[in-house]
């Protein structure tokens, strides 16, 4: 993620990788403040064994995209909701990649960063079953919750 301040929506896909069994680790890294460290992270990640980046960012998000460029790995993009304009500039700026260098691209805030953790899930259990089954069990799992729910109790 590109700030400290991003992790309580980035908790949300570190919480969900963790309650799948899929290990991972959390970074601060940041384009803009902390260039080198991107380029450093962003080029070692696959000799370092990883598979698949999960880059959250807010406002002019660059991140994402600055670490896809420089990586074979896919690269999931979470825009983090800002202030100043409820995260549309995240989104525009994580999801309008040019032709050639791809970000899949998330929801805003909560419900991408677990997205971003179940999309992660599903490329890794194509070649984990143990990771798939996590998924089957997570799906049944929020199947039944979803069931289980009274019409006419109040919204969440
Ligand atoms: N978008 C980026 C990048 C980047 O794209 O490299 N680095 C930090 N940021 C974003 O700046 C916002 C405000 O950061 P601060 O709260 O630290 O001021 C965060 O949402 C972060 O992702």
């Amino acid at each position: 993620m590109g700030s400290q301040s991003d992790w309580t929506t980035m908790k949300h896909a570190s919480d969900t990788l963790t309650a799948l069994g899929v290990p991972h680790e959390t970074r601060i890294v940041s384009a803009h403040r902390t260039p080198a460290r991107m380029v450093e992270y962003a080029t070692t990640a696959q000799s370092r064994g990883l598979k698949v980046v999960i880059a959250g960012a807010g406002g002019a998000a660059h991140l994402p995209g600055m670490v896809a460029s420089m990586t074979l790995l896919p690269v999931l993009g979470v825009p983090v909701e800002s202030h100043a304009m409820k995260g549309m500039d995240s989104l525009m700026s994580i999801v309008q990649m040019p032709g050639g260098i791809p970000v899949g691209t998330l929801a805003i805030g909560k419900a991408g960063a677990i997205n971003a953790a179940l999309l992660a899930a599903s490329i890794l259990a194509l070649n984990d079953p143990d990771i798939e089954d996590a998924l089957d069990a997570w799906r049944a799992r929020q199947t039944d919750a979803v069931a289980e729910v009274p019409v006419d109790s109040p919204a969440a």
